[in-house]
């Protein structure tokens, strides 16, 4: 891998604080930094460089699952670290910014390899990237990278409008648009599991597949985050990105090379399938709903228009389930459900691929009372990390009869890598097939743009569900219009 330098706007920020730096010590545990590598932390609160390394090394005392408390390793990785003062704002400040990136460089005899990663609000996403185009951190004898963090635009103009000014200092293959779903190591399975395992890809497709169910539940509700959700709700906050990445990802046909290119380029696939809705019928195919008060694991808890800094007009959704199709000769027919939500009765994030059971009726016949339960394949994205397969089989003690059972494979959450271990990995090695592509962005918002219509005109229902739920009955209601059920 190669030198580089680590400049992190935000670094004093909450996500670096949980997720970034928990996941470079980690790297570093690993032996997966490079062997020179300089970390510039940029922020506005007045720490000193060593009162910023205590507040790392707290961080990762807290965050990192695998801190060992060994002060010569901490201090070793954190060395890595110089705090330095910016406004991201203030465009002289960039010159200051550009001659700490050239000293280190030289002390530690760096290549200018410069990995810009923003971990700041969106509305600094433009003026950064400007500035380092405009201050000349840019122009590099090595190479650059920017890691983006969401969200990518509000709706599509805006995502288009971001994307035009990021292509001024960074061309397509140097940009990393961080989803942390791709980066979720089941997430990433996906496509080995097809890959390697004959039995799924000959059944991944229409003729045998009845429907896709990708759910993606939480029990949290808005936490201290109300202004950023109540103006972006489920559809932006979750559905654009993470679920339409899940929904590509469990689509797309094997490319014949593993790739970056190839992979992107079959997700892509997908997505200009995607069947697209009129604004007028987006009340037949998608479900929105708020919570209401109800009750967690025995906790009550208070409804979406009781929290604090949220109003008690909001029509802000915290659900949404939708049916979507994509129009291709493999998937033609298989309807794909999608559902997430905030305060529902479990977190759990999976996947679930329906079988077809055409001698359900047989079997029905031959035995009598006796049902087949449909053969389900079921990945665990988070927080259980795992697959099933439920297939039916004679209870060997119990009288013979057929019941489902399941096959299951799982793995320990503990060992399981962070999603930003592996994303921050990919990013300083440049491979990008697990971050979004522009395209499948833009795609995902074109798709969500006429939902993003309809619930800003009210012109859907926003349904309540208790919190503690799965959501509105509407949703199950979904199901049911095709003889399907949420399997939870
Ligand atoms: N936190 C999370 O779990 C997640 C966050 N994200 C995304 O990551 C990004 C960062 O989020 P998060 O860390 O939570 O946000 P925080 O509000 O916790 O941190 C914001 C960071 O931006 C810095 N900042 C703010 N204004 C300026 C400025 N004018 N010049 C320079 N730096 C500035 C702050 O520095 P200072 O305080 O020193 O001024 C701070 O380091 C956002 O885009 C968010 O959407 C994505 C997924 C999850
Ligand atoms: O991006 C986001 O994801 C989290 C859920 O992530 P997970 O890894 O815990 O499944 C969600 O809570 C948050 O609202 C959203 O911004």
């Amino acid at each position: 891998m190669d030198s580089m330098t680590f400049v992190l706007f935000g670094a004093t920020g909450d996500l670096a604080k949980r997720k970034i730096f928990p996941a470079l010590y980690n790297l570093y545990l690993d032996h997966k930094l490079p062997e020179s590598f300089s970390v510039i932390a940029l922020g506005r609160k007045p720490y000193s460089n060593d009162e910023f390394q205590t507040h790392v090394e707290e961080a990762l005392k807290t965050f990192s699952r695998r801190f060992i408390d060994d002060h010569v390793q901490v201090a070793d990785f954190i060395k890595t670290i110089r705090y330095h003062i910016l406004d991201a704002t203030n465009v002289e400040g960039y010159q200051g910014l550009l001659e700490l990136v050239q000293q280190r460089e030289k002390e530690f005899n760096l290549p200018e390899n410069r990995l810009f990663y923003l971990s700041v609000g969106p509305e600094f996403f433009d003026v950064i990237t400007l500035n380092i185009k405009e201050s000349g951190l840019a122009n590099t004898k090595g190479w650059k990278r920017l890691i983006i963090e969401k969200p990518f635009g509000h709706d599509l103009q805006s995502a288009q409008d971001l994307n035009e000014k990021l292509s001024k200092a960074f061309d397509e293959n140097e940009v990393y648009r961080i989803d942390h779903y791709l980066g979720k190591p089941m997430v990433q399975n996906i496509e080995a599991l097809e890959f390697a395992n004959p039995i799924l890809q000959t059944l991944w497709n229409n003729e045998y597949i009845a429907n896709v169910q990708i759910t993606a539940s939480e029990t949290v509700g808005v936490e201290e985050r109300a202004r950023y959700y109540d103006t972006s709700g489920a559809i932006r906050d979750m559905v654009q990105n993470h679920m339409l990445q899940m929904l590509m990802v469990t689509a797309m046909h094997l490319p014949k090379r593993i790739s970056a290119k190839d992979i992107r380029y079959e997700k892509r696939k997908i997505m200009e399938s995607l069947r697209l809705l009129e604004k007028g019928e987006v009340g037949l195919q998608v479900i929105r709903g708020q919570y209401a008060a109800g009750e967690i694991k025995g906790e009550a808890v208070i409804g979406y228009k009781e929290e604090p800094g949220i109003e008690e007009t909001s029509t802000n959704d915290t659900f949404v389930a939708a049916r979507l199709w994509i129009d291709d000769s493999f998937w033609s027919g298989v309807p794909f459900y999608i559902r997430t939500g905030k305060r529902m009765k479990e977190k759990s994030t999976r996947i679930i691929i329906e079988f077809k059971n055409p001698l359900k009726d047989l079997f029905l016949n031959q035995n009598h009372n006796e049902e087949t339960a449909p053969n389900l394949f079921i990945i665990e994205i988070g927080p259980n990390t795992g697959v099933s397969l439920q297939l039916n089989s004679k209870n060997l003690v119990n009288e013979g009869k057929v019941e489902p059972v399941r096959v299951e494979f799982s793995a320990d959450q503990k060992e399981v890598p962070e999603a930003y271990e592996l994303l921050i990995f990919d990013a300083l090695r440049g491979d990008s097939t697990y971050f979004a592509h522009w395209r499948e962005v833009e795609l995902s918002w074109r798709w969500v743009q006429p939902l993003l219509e309809a619930f800003e005109e009210n012109s859907i229902p926003l349904h309540s569900y208790p919190s503690g739920s799965m959501g509105p009955d509407a949703s199950h209601q979904l199901l049911e219009e095709d003889g399907f059920v949420w399997w939870d």
